[in-house]
């Protein structure tokens, strides 16, 4: 049966196609020469095929003129790591408890599997991608992140080396993007003393996306959006539906960072904010150079 998120291209019409491509002309002009950063989700990248199409659209973005940034996740490889290691990883208001030999294995999994995997990718599509940690020309200063309790503010929780991003250093991105590369970032941060943090992706793309005036912010996951009680998708949502929606218990685990990171990059000028479903081929692409409205956008107000 075919399946109507993955329609079979040789079967639309050369004039369809050709409409399809005439519609993208506005996009690529709105947005050419303007900085994306799109976080591609653990969870989205879990189907080869899917991580291929991925990095074949943003080598596409990149060759019309538009300058992504990626910051990767990848959640699900901590924790199949951690497996492996007789580990179960375990989560407070969705950042990983991370003791020390958790903090080795993120290190490895991340920078050394995951972000290398994605530059491989890109570069096998045609584009120059460059792997980076926090740590790379002093991207990501961070320090301990101080967890107050989500319902009882007058309670803490130590996570271990999560990291609260203090700076972000965007020369070394900004050089790169000059230079007709790709960044791939990793969300690793590094402190005072040189120690590692293990930092929520969404959070780092947040910021970066802040930092470097982003024209949008793109975040790859494995649900259509962010949804409500009866998990129907909410395509629209302000600042105060959002805090709403976290009063109410209707965002918890990873969707809580994804959209504090979001509204975070609505809120200091970010003009386009949007949660998409990285599960559906090109979704990227359909969310940047179509018409199609998609997955939730985050408003500032
Ligand atoms: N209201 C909500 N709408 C959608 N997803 C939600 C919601 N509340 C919690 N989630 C969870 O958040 C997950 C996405 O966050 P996360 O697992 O961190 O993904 P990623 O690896 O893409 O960052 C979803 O798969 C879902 O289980
Ligand atoms: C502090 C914290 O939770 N860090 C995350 C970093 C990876 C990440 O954010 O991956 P996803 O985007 O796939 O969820 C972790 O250890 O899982």
């Amino acid at each position: 049966m075919s399946n109507p998120a993955d329609p079979d291209l040789s079967k639309i019409a050369p004039r369809e196609k050709a409409e399809i491509l005439a519609q993208a002309l506005p996009y690529i002009r709105k947005f050419h020469g303007k900085t994306l950063v799109i976080k591609y989700g653990g969870n989205a990248m879990t189907d080869p095929a899917l991580q291929a199409d991925f990095a074949e659209d943003v080598v596409l973005l990149k060759l019309v003129g538009m300058n992504p940034v990626v910051v990767h996740g990848g959640g699900p490889q901590i924790e199949t790591a951690l497996k492996r290691l007789g580990k179960t990883g375990h989560f407070i208001q969705g950042m990983r408890v991370t003791d020390e030999e958790t903090m080795e294995v993120v290190e490895w999994v991340l920078a050394g599997e995951v972000q290398q995997d994605i530059v491989g990718l890109i570069n096998q599509a045609g584009g120059k991608a460059v792997g980076l940690t926090g740590r790379d020309g002093g991207l990501i200063r961070a320090q301990k992140l101080k967890m107050v309790d989500n319902t009882d503010p007058t309670k803490e929780h130590d996570v271990g080396s999560v990291g609260d991003i203090v700076a972000i250093d965007p020369s070394v991105v900004k050089a790169l993007q000059d230079d007709a590369f790709i960044p791939v970032i990793s969300p690793i941060g590094f402190g005072e003393q040189n120690e590692s943090y293990n930092i929520n992706a969404d959070v780092v793309a947040g910021k970066l996306a802040t930092v470097l005036k982003a024209e949008k912010l793109v975040l790859l996951t494995n649900t259509p959006g962010v949804l409500d009680k009866a998990g129907k998708l909410l395509t629209d949502l302000t600042a105060r539906e959002i805090d709403e929606l976290f009063a109410d218990g209707t965002i918890s685990g990873g969707m809580l960072p994804k959209i504090a990171g979001a509204l975070d990059a609505a809120k200091s000028g970010v003009n386009a904010v949007h949660i998409i479903d990285g599960r559906v081929p090109h979704a990227m692409l359909l969310e940047i150079l179509t018409d199609q409205a998609y997955g939730t956008m985050i408003r500032s107000h």
